[in-house]
């Protein structure tokens, strides 16, 4: 049996990246289309960084950033949701790491873990990448022991080769969108 939702809220840490079209517009229209979820509340926003492509270089640069989502779907409907959102921003899988509208990445939800086809929670590469290390770090809260995800991201950042090819983009991408339609 799949669970599609529970009553109990959660927190979900996303990453999200574009780099065709108009790159803020479409991640401010991602987080609009997850806000306007009745299951999904956008709760913070990391900033925007312009990013190098890693792993296929030929492509244009980046934006990146993170946000952190209050949830009472299930991570496989959260990711169905945010996989949905994907397609409906034009995104079009063809080359491995290339070029996209928008990539929406679901890279940990607080007490739980997943390994299946379709999902793998903490997500398996999070740690590696500093575009995504990076903005996750603005909105991982400093002292927050009990999901151990702080102490990884510390841990990582100290590993990674500083932040070249990082450069900040904005501060203030999301003003909060419209009326979130959940209570
Ligand atoms: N934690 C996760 N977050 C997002 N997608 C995931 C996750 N775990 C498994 N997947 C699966 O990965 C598939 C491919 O995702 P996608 O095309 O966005 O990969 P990518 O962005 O090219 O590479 P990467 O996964 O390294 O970021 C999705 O269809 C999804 O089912
Ligand atoms: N800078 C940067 N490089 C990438 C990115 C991304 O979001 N930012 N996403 C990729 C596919 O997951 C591959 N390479």
């Amino acid at each position: 049996m799949t669970i599609h939702s529970t009553s109990e809220a959660s927190e979900a840490y996303i990453a999200l990246g574009a780099n065709l079209g108009d790159r803020e517009g479409t991640l401010k229209e991602a987080l609009n289309r997850l806000n306007q979820h009745a299951g999904i509340e956008v709760v913070r926003c990391s900033s925007v960084y312009e990013t190098e492509p890693v792993g296929y270089l030929d492509q244009p640069q980046f934006l990146n950033m993170a946000a952190v989502l209050r949830t009472t779907l299930a991570p496989e409907a959260l990711l169905h949701e945010m996989l949905d959102i994907e397609s409906q921003l034009g995104r079009v899988r063809d080359v491995r790491y290339g070029p996209r509208t928008v990539d929406l990445d679901l890279l940990w939800v607080e007490n739980q873990s997943f390994d299946t086809p379709d999902l793998t929670l903490p997500h398996p590469r999070m740690l590696e990448r500093a575009f995504v290390l990076i903005p996750l770090n603005d909105v991982v809260p400093q002292k927050e022991e009990s999901s151990g995800l702080r102490q990884f991201i510390t841990a990582a950042l100290q590993d990674i080769d500083g932040r070249e090819g990082i450069r900040l983009w904005t501060t203030n991408v999301w003003d909060g969108g419209s009326e979130h339609s959940g209570s």
